[in-house]
C-alpha cells in the first residue's frame, strides 16, 4: 500500500448535480463510498464542495435570477441542506464530517490562515471528512476567493496536501472546450503552466458551473508550486477517485513542483492580497531567478501602492509579469528614494542603516 496522503477532492457543481438542476444523490453516494475507501486504505480526505447554490435553486421552488445577491440568497439555503445530505451518507459508512466555509480573508491574515490551518488538522487527527465551501452567503466581492477551483489551492496548501482532484463534467484539460469543438484532444500530462496553456482553457460552458478550465489551472498553478500534484478527470467516471490514486490514472495530470518548506512561504503562495509593487529591472529578474538571490535597490525601477516596512507586495516587470512575492523591508516612500542605488549609498539616502536587501530571499517567493 502506499504511504498514507492527503488527498484534496475538489467536485463542481457539474459534478454534484449531472448537468441537472437537482442535486444527483445516487452519484453523491458513489462519490461517499469512494472517499470512504481511500480512508479505510489509511489515507485523509478532504472534501471542497460547490453546489450551495444548486441546493438553493433546488429547495426555493420559485424563479430565481443569477445576480450575485441571488446568488448568496440561494447559497444561504441550500448550504444547510447540502451539508445535511453530505452529513448523512458519509454516516452510512460511520463516516464523521466537518464543514468549514472559508473566504479569502481567512487566508490573507497569517493569523487567521493559522487558525483555518489548526481546524482543519484537527479534523483530520479525529479521521473526520472535512467538508469546505466557500461562505458564500457573507463574502463581498473584496473578500471572495470567487470560484471553488481556487479555494481548493488554498485548501490543499493549507493541509499540506499530497494531491488535489479537481472533478467535473470533463474528462480532463482539452486542447479547446469540448463542448464547442469535437476536434479537441485530451491533454494527458502537464509539466508547465504558460500563457499557451492558459489560451487553450476558456470559461464554464453552462449556466452551473464557475470560472470552468481558466480557474481549474490557476487552482493547478498555485498548488503544483506547494508540491502537490494536482489532476483534473470526470467526475462521472467509474471509480474515478480511487483511480486517481493508482497508477491508472485518469484526465490530465499536472507534476508538482519542489515546495519551500518553510510555512510562511507556503502561506505566501497561498496568495494574500498585496498592498503594492515594486518594478524591477532584467538583471534583477536573472539573479532572482537564476541565483536564488536577495532583491537589491540597484534592480528596482519603481514602486507603486502604498506600503509599510514588513507588507507583502508584488515584485513585476516591465510588462506588469508578477515575479515573485514577498514581505519588504522597506516602505514604499523609503523604496522610491533609494531605487537604482548601491547598496553602498542607501544609509546616506535614508539617513538611517537598515540593510541593503529590498526583499530578502528568505520572505520571498518566485512565481
Ligand atoms: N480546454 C478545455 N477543456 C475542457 N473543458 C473546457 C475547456 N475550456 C472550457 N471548458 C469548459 O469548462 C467546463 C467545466 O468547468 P465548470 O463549468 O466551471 O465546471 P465545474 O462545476 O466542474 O467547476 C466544461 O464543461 C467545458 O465546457
Ligand atoms: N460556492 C458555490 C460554487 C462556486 C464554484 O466555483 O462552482 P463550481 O465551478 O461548480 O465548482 C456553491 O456552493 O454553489
Amino acid at each position: 500500500m502506499q504511504r498514507e496522503q492527503v488527498i484534496v477532492v475538489k467536485l463542481g457543481t457539474s459534478v454534484l448535480t449531472g448537468g441537472t438542476d437537482k442535486l444527483d444523490k445516487a452519484h453523491m453516494v458513489e462519490l461517499v463510498r469512494q472517499c470512504c475507501e481511500l480512508k479505510k486504505q489509511g489515507h485523509h480526505v478532504i472534501l471542497v464542495s460547490s453546489g450551495a447554490v444548486a441546493a438553493g435553486r433546488e429547495q426555493l421552488l420559485k424563479p430565481c435570477g443569477r445576480s450575485l445577491i441571488d446568488k448568496q440568497m440561494l447559497a444561504a439555503i441550500g448550504q444547510g441542506q447540502l451539508i445535511h445530505i453530505w452529513q448523512s451518507l458519509f454516516a452510512l459508512y460511520g463516516v464523521n464530517v466537518g464543514q468549514m466555509l472559508l473566504t479569502r480573508a481567512d487566508v490573507d491574515d497569517r493569523e487567521r490562515y493559522l487558525n483555518a490551518r489548526d481546524t482543519l488538522n484537527a479534523l483530520l487527527n479525529y479521521d473526520v471528512v472535512p467538508i469546505i465551501n466557500e461562505n458564500d452567503a457573507v463574502a463581498t466581492s473584496e473578500i471572495k476567493v470567487g470560484d471553488n477551483d481556487n479555494l481548493s489551492a488554498l485548501v490543499a496548501i493549507l493541509a499540506n496536501a499530497n494531491k488535489l482532484l479537481l472533478l467535473t463534467d470533463q474528462e480532463g484539460l482539452f486542447t479547446s472546450d469540448p463542448r464547442t469543438n469535437a476536434d479537441a484532444t485530451l491533454i494527458g500530462e502537464v509539466t508547465h503552466i504558460n500563457d499557451e496553456l492558459r489560451q487553450l482553457a476558456g470559461g464554464s460552458g453552462t449556466n452551473l458551473g464557475t470560472g470552468g478550465m481558466a480557474t481549474k489551472l490557476q487552482a493547478a498553478d498555485i498548488a503544483r508550486r506547494a508540491g502537490v500534484e494536482v489532476i483534473i478527470a470526470k467526475g462521472a467516471g467509474k471509480n474515478v477517485i480511487l483511480k486517481c490514486m493508482s497508477d491508472e490514472l485518469p484526465g490530465t495530470r499536472f507534476l508538482k513542483l519542489t515546495a519551500p518548506k518553510d510555512g510562511r512561504k507556503k502561506w505566501l503562495l497561498a496568495g494574500p492580497k498585496s498592498n503594492g509593487q515594486i518594478v524591477i529591472d532584467a538583471g534583477a529578474i536573472g539573479a532572482l531567478q537564476n541565483k536564488g538571490a536577495s532583491l537589491l535597490a540597484k534592480g528596482v525601477t519603481n514602486a507603486f501602492g502604498r506600503f509599510e516596512r514588513g507588507d507583502l507586495i508584488d515584485l513585476i516587470d516591465t510588462k506588469n509579469q508578477v515575479i515573485a512575492r514577498g514581505l519588504t523591508r522597506f516602505s514604499s516612500t523609503e523604496v522610491n528614494k533609494i531605487k537604482g542605488a548601491h547598496s553602498s549609498q542607501i544609509g546616506q539616502l535614508l539617513d538611517y542603516d537598515s540593510g541593503a536587501e529590498v526583499l530578502h530571499r528568505d520572505d520571498m517567493v518566485l512565481l
